[in-house]
C-alpha cells in the first residue's frame, strides 16, 4: 500500500514558523494514505499530549494542510496507548505571563475555528483518556470512535476553572443542553461505555486499529458525495455556533484572561497540579 508520511512542515514551514517558537513538527505526525486520500494525524507529545502553545500551532498547521490539499478525510488519534489528550497544558495556565496567556487563548480559538469549521471530513479515534481540551478536540470532529476502558469529559469544575463558551457550545451540540448541563457543572468524566450511552461518542471498540477501521468506514461513506456540497452543508450546519463565537471572541478571551489570572483560579490550578504530582 502506498503510504506517504508527510513532514507537515515541508509545506507549511512559513505558517508554522510564524506561529510557533517550538522546534518544527515535534508533537504530531501526519500520514496520508494516497490510495484513499485519508490522512491520519497522530498526536505524539509525551506523556499526555497536553496542548502547549507549540502543540496548538502544529495542530493548526495540520488542519490547514488537510484543507489546502483537499484530503478526503482526516483522522485524529494518539500515538500513546493510554492518553488521547489531557487537554490544555496546565503549565500555560498557571502563573501565566499576561501577553502569553492572551496569545495562547487566541491560538486555541483559532485552532478550534479551523477544525470545527473545516470542510474536510473529520473523525477522532479516541484511544486513551480525553480530558477537557482533549474532549473539545474530539467533539470538534464529526465522528468519534472510542476505545473501551478510558475516560472522556470536561473536568473544569474539578480543576476550579469555568467551562468556556467554546467548550460548552461543542458539548451542547453533541449531547444536548440537559446532558451537557449535568456533566459540565460537576466536571463529569464518562467511561467509554457511558459516553456511548449519552451520545458523546458514536462507537466503542476494543482497540485502536479497530477504531481506525471504523473511522475510515465513516469517511468512506462520502466517496460518492460531492466534496463541495458536503463541505458547504457542514459549514451551514455549524454556522450558528461559529458565528456566535466569532462575534464574541475578543470579549471571551479578555474575560477568560481576567478569570484565569485571578487569585482563586490560580490557587485551584496550583492545587490541581500538586494533586497530580502527588498521585504517584
Ligand atoms: C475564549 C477562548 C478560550 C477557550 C478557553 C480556554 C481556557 C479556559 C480555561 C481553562 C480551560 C481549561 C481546559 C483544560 O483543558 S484544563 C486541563 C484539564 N486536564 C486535566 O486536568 C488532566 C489532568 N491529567 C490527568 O488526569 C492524567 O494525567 C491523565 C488521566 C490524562 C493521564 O494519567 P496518567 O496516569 O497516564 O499520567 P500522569 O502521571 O497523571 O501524568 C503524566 C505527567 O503529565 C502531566 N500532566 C498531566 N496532565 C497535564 C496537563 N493537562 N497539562 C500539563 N501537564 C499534565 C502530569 O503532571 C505528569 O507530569 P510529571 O509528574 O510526570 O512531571
Amino acid at each position: 500500500m502506498a503510504f506517504r508520511t508527510k513532514n507537515l512542515f515541508e509545506k507549511t514551514t512559513k505558517l508554522v514558523r510564524s506561529y510557533s517558537s517550538d522546534k518544527i513538527y515535534t508533537h504530531m505526525s501526519l500520514t496520508l494514505n494516497e490510495q484513499t486520500g485519508i490522512a491520519t494525524l497522530e498526536l505524539a507529545k509525551p506523556p499526555v499530549n497536553s496542548m502547549s502553545f507549540g502543540f496548538l500551532s502544529q495542530l493548526a498547521a495540520a488542519v490547514q494542510q488537510s484543507e489546502a490539499d483537499k484530503y478526503k478525510g482526516l483522522i485524529i488519534t494518539s500515538r500513546s496507548s493510554g492518553v488521547f489528550s489531557a487537554g490544555l497544558d496546565l503549565k500555560e495556565l498557571h502563573h501565566p505571563d499576561s501577553d502569553r496567556i492572551l496569545n495562547y487563548l487566541r491560538r486555541l480559538q483559532d485552532v478550534w475555528f479551523q477544525l470545527y469549521d473545516c470542510s474536510t471530513p473529520t473523525a477522532a479515534v479516541i484511544n486513551g483518556h480525553s480530558i477537557a481540551g482533549g474532549c473539545l478536540l474530539a467533539l470538534s470532529c464529526e465522528y468519534r470512535v472510542m476505545v473501551n476502558s478510558f475516560k472522556i469529559g470536561m473536568n473544569e469544575a474539578l480543576v476550579g476553572v469555568p467551562v468556556s463558551p467554546m467548550f460548552i457550545a461543542c458539548m451542547q451540540s453533541v449531547i444536548g443542553q440537559w446532558e451537557a448541563e449535568k456533566a459540565l457543572l460537576v466536571g463529569r468524566l464518562f467511561t467509554s461505555e457511558e459516553a456511548l450511552g449519552v451520545g458523546l461518542v458514536d462507537e466503542v471498540v476494543g482497540g485502536k486499529s479497530e477504531g481506525v477501521c471504523k473511522a475510515e468506514g465513516y469517511l468512506a461513506g462520502f466517496r460518492e458525495v460531492s466534496a463541495r456540497a458536503r463541505g458547504l452543508s457542514k459549514r451551514y450546519l455549524r454556522q450558528e455556533v461559529v458565528r456566535d463565537l466569532v462575534r464574541r471572541r475578543e470579549e471571551d478571551v479578555k474575560k477568560l484572561v481576567e478569570i484565569i489570572s485571578s487569585r482563586g483560579v490560580q490557587d485551584s490550578l496550583g492545587e490541581h497540579l500538586e494533586r497530580m504530582k502527588n498521585k504517584k
